[in-house]
């Protein structure tokens, strides 16, 4: 066979096609580019930007071929985010950089990790329904600063929407982590350094998209990368002090009260002790197994010190990626009210009040999975799913087979086919519908079967680097949901703002402004 040149831009020397990107708008315009060079390009592209080449797949199938490809140790999408890698290097957070390596000491860490969250994550499901349950209490509270809608003082005002949202995925992949919520979203219960160390983790989130976007800042130093490096060393601090103290505390728990086997933990975790093979010590720490911490300390997988250096990482994987992707879900269901009518009435005629505290209420409430499916091919809160090749490889698309070098990014474009009207009906309209088993079954065996594709499911990626939390997080997603559109019917605090934002970059893709929200009650 014979090797194809992918398409690309003018290529100058030593900035490759960066003067094309930037004609084209740049990091503000990330989206529009991706989608606009698919059209002018088709389904293979590629770009080069200072020495940086990539491969632009528009078609998952072509993307399989990379999975397929993958070898024992596959490189990571986290570490293509080079400033929490070097961070990480340079002050020895030793899970940080395990996570962001490809050789046996990520295997290592993975392994260590995946029994207690990636397997383990129903047994989390109950929390996590706690904490959303509390968040949604006080929500209307919170973000109009008022019980009452009548109220015309407004002055006390507190959270924007999109903050308590932020805070939200905070206080449920916290009580993942230790096993109760900090409650950030009540401002009668939130302690200061936990807000703080919300605020830190979203400050060096979007630092990262703004230096991953222009390398001249890290390049010269400048405000923000020193701003980055301030608030990720207030979050790993955070995080090692929080270890240190939860471990000191149960530990002197177990001492004064040993607990003996499996049957005195909660249902919940005998179910996941089956289920990953993993069995509970016999001098367990109390309350050990409701937590993701307790359960490693439990274990002795980890060593207490290493504990620390994983909470800080951790923390802020799991906090703001969750945030984006629930505030996308969040402003589609407010800009179509319908759709939100109608999952509230699955929900009312499924849940009828309840908390959604196991898996199988989760598969029960299609329409509420299909919202948030539909909610990631209309905003995804990336504009491609990316791995870097670990060696050459010949990726055949269409007949053509074009030649990646070891090294190469490969991106899965995400702005392409999913927003193509050959493929998809009024493909800038939010239609769930679309994701409902009678519509993908009517589908199958046409072009338009592609947006049922794997790849294009979630954000989380896929093969062996898919997100460690993505379980947790999925459930995270649908349990807060399902509980605060049961609660409260979301709308846009000014109508008149609806579409008024633009899918902006920052770690991740995010709508800016976001528009404030309103709440009112269902149950009334
Ligand atoms: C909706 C929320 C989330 C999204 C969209 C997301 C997305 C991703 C993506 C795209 C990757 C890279 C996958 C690849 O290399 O192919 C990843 C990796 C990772 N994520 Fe997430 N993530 C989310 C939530 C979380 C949570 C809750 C945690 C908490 C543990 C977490 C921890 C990680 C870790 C540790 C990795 C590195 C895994 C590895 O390289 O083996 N993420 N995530």
């Amino acid at each position: 066979f014979t090797i194809t040149e992918p398409p690309m831009p003018f290529k100058w020397p030593v900035v490759g096609t960066l003067p094309d990107f930037i004609q084209r708008g740049g990091v503000d315009k990330l989206p529009e580019i991706y989608n606009n060079m698919y059209k002018e390009f088709g389904t293979v592209f590629a770009m080069s930007q200072m020495g940086d080449e990539s491969l632009v797949l528009s078609d998952p199938r072509a993307y399989d071929s990379v999975l397929r490809a993958e070898g024992k140790f596959p490189i990571g999408g986290a570490e293509g985010v080079d400033t929490f890698v070097n961070y990480y290097r340079d002050n020895n957070i030793t899970m940080g950089i395990k996570s962001t390596s490809h050789g046996p000491e990520w295997k290592e860490w993975r392994s260590q990790l995946d029994p207690d969250l990636y397997v383990a994550w129903k047994s989390y499901l109950p929390s996590i329904a706690q904490a959303a349950s509390q968040i949604s209490e006080v929500a209307r509270y919170e973000i109009s600063g008022s019980d009452d809608d009548n109220s015309s003082n407004n002055s006390n005002k507190k959270v924007p929407f999109v903050d308590f949202v932020s805070r939200s995925a905070f206080d449920m992949f916290y009580t993942v982590m230790y096993g109760e919520s900090p409650q950030t979203t009540n401002s009668a219960k939130v302690k200061p350094e936990d807000i703080e160390f919300v605020k830190s983790a979203k400050t060096a989130f979007d630092l990262t998209g703004v230096m991953l976007t222009n390398p001249f800042e890290k390049v010269f130093q400048t405000d923000t990368f020193q701003k980055f490096n301030v608030n990720m060393d207030k979050v790993m601090e955070f995080g090692n002090e929080k270890a240190v103290d939860y471990l000191k505390q149960v530990r002197q728990e177990s001492n004064s009260e040993v607990v003996v086997e499996t049957t005195t933990a909660t249902a919940a975790s005998v179910v996941e002790d089956g289920e990953d093979g993993s069995k509970c010590p016999v001098q367990a720490l109390k309350n050990g197994s409701n937590s993701l911490i307790g359960r490693l300390a439990n274990k002795d997988v980890v060593p207490d010190d290493e504990l620390g250096t994983l909470t800080g990482p951790m923390l802020m994987a799991g906090v703001d990626t969750t945030a984006y992707v629930m505030s996308w879900l969040y402003l589609n269901l407010a800009s179509n009210p319908d759709v939100q009518s109608k999952l509230a009435n699955e929900l009312k005629s499924v849940l009828d009040g309840a908390d959604v505290t196991t898996a199988e209420q989760m598969k029960s409430l299609p329409y509420l999975e299909a919202c948030i499916r539909e909610s990631h091919r209309l905003t995804p809160n990336s504009v491609v799913n990316a791995k870097v090749l670990e060696k050459d490889l010949d990726i055949a698309v269409d007949g053509k087979t074009y030649r990646a070098k070891a090294g190469t990014r490969i991106c899965l474009n995400l702005c392409a086919i999913p927003w193509d009207e050959q493929y998809v009906d009024k493909p800038l309209e939010y239609r769930p519908e679309r994701f409902m088993s009678d519509a993908i079954e009517a589908r199958k065996g046409t072009p338009s079967e592609i947006i049922d594709h794997p790849g294009f499911d979630d954000g989380f990626g896929r093969g062996k680097r898919r997100c460690l939390g993505a379980n947790v997080a999925k459930a995270e997603i649908i349990i807060l949901a399902a509980r605060l559109i049961q609660d409260w019917e979301i709308t846009l605090a000014d109508p008149t703002q609806k579409d008024n934002w633009v899918p902006k970059q920052y770690l991740m893709l995010k709508a800016d402004p976001y528009p404030d929200m309103k709440l009112t009650p269902r149950r009334q």
